[in-house]
């Protein structure tokens, strides 16, 4: 199966290279990324660490849509719209990893895939899939008896905040709580701030050093406290499941897919 990645001169781009190149089956096809990016016209290969592949980075999805069977997308959320624009109109399959898409972008997203399959996860780490099956579980049997506060920690490099890793968990404690996150989450605490809602699911960020990204669910109450911690130590986690992602979607009918569904997880 021939593989395309954009945004292949990222943090990401570069370890999904390394990923589709170990990968029994896969061919990487096609590197993309912004047009004047000083590594358009570099082989895809030597840039990503792992030697000449023969696969020069471009500036155009458009330039390599019809070599590729399925596109990889770790961009930033305009790029991915562009993108999701020209898989829907060449019927390509396309995995987003992009985080920070705004309502009317997910919007755009849903629309699309009446056309096409998209694979859609904010983290593609199979230990963090596992840990929102957790959540679940955890928010459940602990309910309105304890307070719920979502901790995440990532590199300086990062420009959005919660992590889309958060606001996925905050997503499923909320649904399994009834509640809805859009009125309920708190985001960072300042000044006199009044006591705690026990309702509310607080939210803290920090952004340090080369922290690849850790993520800490607490579900406290008076004497005791679960928590539910995720901690990556590097980014071939979220490329390896990104590339499962891709060899599992292609050939499914339109529809928009996730990590639980690549995992078979689903209920
Ligand atoms: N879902 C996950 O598992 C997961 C894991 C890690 C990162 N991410 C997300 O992936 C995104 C990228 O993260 P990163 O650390 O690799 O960032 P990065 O800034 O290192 O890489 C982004 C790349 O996209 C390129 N780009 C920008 N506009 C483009 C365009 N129009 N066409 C093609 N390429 C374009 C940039 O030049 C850059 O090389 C972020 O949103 C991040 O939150 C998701
Ligand atoms: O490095 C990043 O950026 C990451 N982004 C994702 C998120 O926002 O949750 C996944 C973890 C790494």
């Amino acid at each position: 199966m021939k593989v395309g990645i954009l945004g292949a001169a990222g943090r990401m781009g570069r370890t999904l290279i390394e990923a589709v190149h170990a990968q029994d089956g896969l061919t990487l096809a096609a590197a993309v990324d912004a047009p004047g990016s000083s590594l358009v016209g570099a082989d895809a290969g030597e840039m990503a660490g792992i030697g000449r592949c023969g696969v020069t980075v471009v500036d155009d999805i458009g330039a390599v849509t019809a070599a590729v069977d399925v596109f990889i997308d770790f961009t930033l959320p305009e790029a991915t719209m562009h993108h999701l624009q020209a898989c829907r109109e060449r019927g390509t399959p396309l995995v987003i990893g992009t985080t920070g898409l705004t309502d009317e972008q997910k919007a755009a997203l849903q629309a699309a895939s009446a056309d096409i399959a998209v694979v859609f996860a904010a983290n593609y780490s199979v230990g963090v899939t596992l840990c929102l099956k957790l959540l679940d579980t955890a928010a459940r049997v602990l309910g309105d008896e304890v307070d719920i506060e979502i901790i995440e920690a990532h590199h300086r490099h990062k420009i959005d905040a919660p992590s889309g890793t958060a606001l996925a968990m905050g997503e499923v404690v909320a649904d399994a709580l009834g509640r809805d996150l859009k009125t309920c989450a708190v985001y960072g605490r300042e000044g006199r701030t009044g006591a705690r809602e026990r309702q509310t699911i607080g939210f803290e960020t920090i952004r340090a050093g080369d922290i690849v990204g850790e993520h800490t669910v607490m579900f406290a109450a008076d004497g005791e406290r679960v928590e539910i911690t995720h901690k990556a130590t590097s980014r071939m986690n979220f490329a390896r499941g990104a590339v499962r992602a891709a060899g599992w979607v292609a050939g499914r009918g339109p529809g928009v897919y996730d990590m639980m569904d690549v995992l078979a997880l689903r209920d």
